[in-house]
């Protein structure tokens, strides 16, 4: 008899980074930045806008981003602008899964005027 598969596919890229790590994949992003710590350590960058729907319209596309990653970032709205902090609630800490969402996110290229 074969061993029925597990209810839940493995994810890939949710191992937690070391420090080190962390640092040297900020190195290479523009506007990241670490926020917290602990447990709730997470990469965070700030995107200004020139009104509320603008910022709007970015937050509904990172929530779409955030849908099609399975990856879902806590985000802080303003009428100008908009905080995305990313983790990995699962390890409780930084992962490739964090700094690939991100990438997704810059690469919306949202407007700033
Ligand atoms: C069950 C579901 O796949 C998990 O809870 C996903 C959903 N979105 C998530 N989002 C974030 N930021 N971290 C996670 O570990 C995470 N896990």
């Amino acid at each position: 008899m074969s061993t029925p598969p597990p209810t839940t596919p493995p994810k890939p890229l949710r191992q937690v980074l070391s420090a080190t790590q962390v640092i040297a994949a900020l190195s290479k992003l523009d506007g990241w930045k670490l926020h917290g710590d602990g447990a709730d350590v997470a990469i965070e960058k700030t995107f200004a806008f020139k009104n509320y729907l603008r910022t709007m319209s970015f937050v509904n596309a990172v929530a779409y981003i955030a849908e099609q990653q399975d990856h879902h970032p806590e985000l802080l709205v303003h009428y100008g602008n908009c905080s995305v902090r990313f983790n990995t609630h699962d390890v409780q800490g930084i992962t490739q899964t964090d700094f690939a969402c991100a990438a997704l996110v810059d690469a919306l290229q949202p407007p700033t005027t």
